[in-house]
C-alpha cells in the first residue's frame, strides 16, 4: 500500500473513531507510519472518578473515629473509606465504559457480607450516595447490593491481555489512619503496559516537601498527579484549577539528592536504605512519607530518589504501583527493582521483583544501581 493510501486510510479511520493520534516513524523504520492510541476519554473518566473518592476520603479522615477501623486477616486496616472510594471509582468508570469493563481492586466484599457487616455496609452506601449527590453529574441512588456488586467488580485478574483498570482505593492506609498522607491509585493497562495513571493526594502540599518534610510550610494541599503514556506528566489542585506540566529532578550529583521512603519501617527496611544512602553520598536524611504520594511528591523533583526494600515474603501487588509509576517515568523518570529491570505489569495482580524498588532519573540510576548492589552484597555477607 502507498503512503498516500495508508494516509487516506489513516485519516477516514479517524473520522469514525476520533481516538487516534498519527505519528510519521524515522525513515529507517520499517513501516512509514505508525498508529498510537489517544487516551484521553480514559483519562478523563479517571481523573474524576479518582477526585471524586478523594472527596469521600478526605470527608471520612476528617470524622475518623476508632470504630472505623475494622481488621483484615492481615491485620491492615480496613476503612469505610477504603470500600466507598472503590465502590465510587468502580461505578464511576462503569458509566463511562460499561461494555468490556475490568476492574483489579485491592478489596473485595467478602468481609462486608459477613454477619454483623450490615451497619458498615449502610454507612459505606450512605457516603456513596452522598458523593455522587454532591458531584450532581449522577442522577442515581445506589443500593446496599448495588454498592457490594461495584466494590466486587474489582476482581478481575489483569494480566497482558485487553485493558484492565487498577485501582487502590485508599493507598497508604496507615498514613490515612494517622491523619497523614495517603493516595487513590488509578491506572489502566492495555496489553500489559500502563497507558495512564492518575494519583489523588488529599493530603500532599502544592509546593515542594522537599525542605519541610509532609508537614510543609504550605497550607494549601491536595494534589492530583496525572500521565498518559507518551503525554508528559502533570499536576493540578484537587480543587480543579488548571494543571501544570512537572518534571523529576535534574540533580546529578548525589550529594544534592535527598531521598523517600516508606513512613512504616514494617513496610521497608529503613536501615538498608541508609546504607545505600550512605553508599551513593546522599547528605539529606531520607524523607518518610506514606503512599504513592512518594512518587507524585518525585514527579514534581521533590526529591531525587525513592527506596521500597520490604521485608523478605511480602509480594508487591500490581495497585501499589502502577499509577506512581506511570507518573514518574512521564516526567522523565526511571522505575526498575533492584535488579534494574523494569516493572512488568502484565503477570496478574502480583509484580514479580527482585528484591525491591528503586526510583530516580535517568542521570542517577546508574550510581544508585552500584550503590544498591554493592549494600545488598554487604548486608548478605553479615547475615
Ligand atoms: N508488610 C508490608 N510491606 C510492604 N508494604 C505493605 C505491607 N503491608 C501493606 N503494604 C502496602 O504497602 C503500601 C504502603 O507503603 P508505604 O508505607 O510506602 O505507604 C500500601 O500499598 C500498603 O497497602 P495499603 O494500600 O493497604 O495501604
Ligand atoms: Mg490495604
Ligand atoms: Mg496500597
Ligand atoms: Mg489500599
Amino acid at each position: 500500500m502507498s503512503l498516500n493510501c495508508l494516509r487516506f486510510v489513516v485519516s477516514h479511520s479517524l473520522k469514525k473513531s476520533p481516538h487516534f493520534h498519527l505519528s510519521y516513524l524515522p525513515s529507517s523504520s520499517s513501516s512509514a507510519v505508525s498508529v498510537t492510541m489517544s487516551y484521553s476519554k480514559e483519562l478523563a473518566a479517571a481523573k474524576k472518578a479518582a477526585s471524586l473518592a478523594a472527596r469521600l476520603c478526605q470527608k471520612v479522615q476528617k470524622v475518623l473515629l476508632q470504630s472505623d477501623v475494622q481488621s483484615k486477616n492481615d491485620k491492615s486496616p480496613v476503612t469505610v473509606a477504603d470500600y466507598g472510594s472503590q465502590a465510587l471509582v468502580s461505578f464511576a468508570l462503569q458509566q463511562e465504559f460499561p461494555t468490556d469493563f475490568s476492574l483489579v481492586a485491592e478489596e473485595d466484599s467478602k468481609d462486608l457480607r459477613k454477619d454483623g457487616a450490615q451497619e458498615i455496609v449502610d454507612r459505606i452506601t450512605k457516603l456513596v450516595n452522598d458523593s455522587l449527590t454532591s458531584d450532581g453529574s449522577y442522577n442515581v441512588t445506589l443500593s446496599t447490593e448495588d454498592v457490594l456488586k461495584a466494590i466486587d467488580s474489582g476482581r478481575s485478574e489483569g494480566g497482558s491481555q485487553g485493558r484492565h483498570w487498577v485501582l487502590d482505593p485508599i493507598d497508604g492506609t496507615k498514613g490515612f489512619v494517622r491523619g497523614d498522607q495517603y493516595a487513590i491509585a488509578l491506572a489502566l493497562l492495555d496489553g500489559g503496559k500502563v497507558v495512564l495513571g492518575v494519583l489523588a493526594c488529599p493530603n500532599l502540599p502544592l509546593t515542594s516537601i522537599s525542605a519541610a518534610g509532609q508537614h510543609s510550610t504550605s497550607n494549601e494541599v491536595g494534589c492530583l498527579f496525572f500521565a498518559e503514556v507518551g503525554g508528559g506528566t502533570y499536576m493540578q489542585p484537587l480543587d480543579g484549577s488548571s494543571a501544570v506540566k512537572v518534571q523529576v529532578t535534574a540533580v546529578e550529583n548525589p550529594e544534592d539528592a535527598s531521598f523517600f521512603e516508606s513512613y512504616e519501617a514494617a513496610h521497608s527496611m529503613h536501615d538498608l536504605s541508609s546504607l545505600i544512602a550512605q553508599k551513593l553520598g546522599v547528605k539529606a536524611p531520607p524523607v518518610r512519607i506514606d503512599s504513592q504520594a512518594k512518587y507524585g511528591a518525585l514527579s514534581r523533583g521533590d526529591g531525587a530518589i525513592y527506596l521500597r526494600f520490604p521485608h523478605k515474603g511480602y509480594r508487591e501487588k500490581i495497585w501499589d504501583h502502577a499509577a506512581g509509576c506511570i507518573v514518574v517515568t512521564e516526567a522523565g523518570g526511571v522505575v526498575t527493582d533492584a535488579a534494574g529491570k523494569l516493572l512488568d505489569f502484565s503477570m496478574g495482580k502480583y509484580l514479580d521483583l527482585d528484591t525491591g524498588i528503586i526510583v530516580t532519573n535517568q542521570k542517577l540510576m546508574p550510581l544508585l544501581h552500584n550503590a544498591v548492589r554493592e549494600s545488598l552484597k554487604e548486608k548478605a555477607a553479615s547475615l
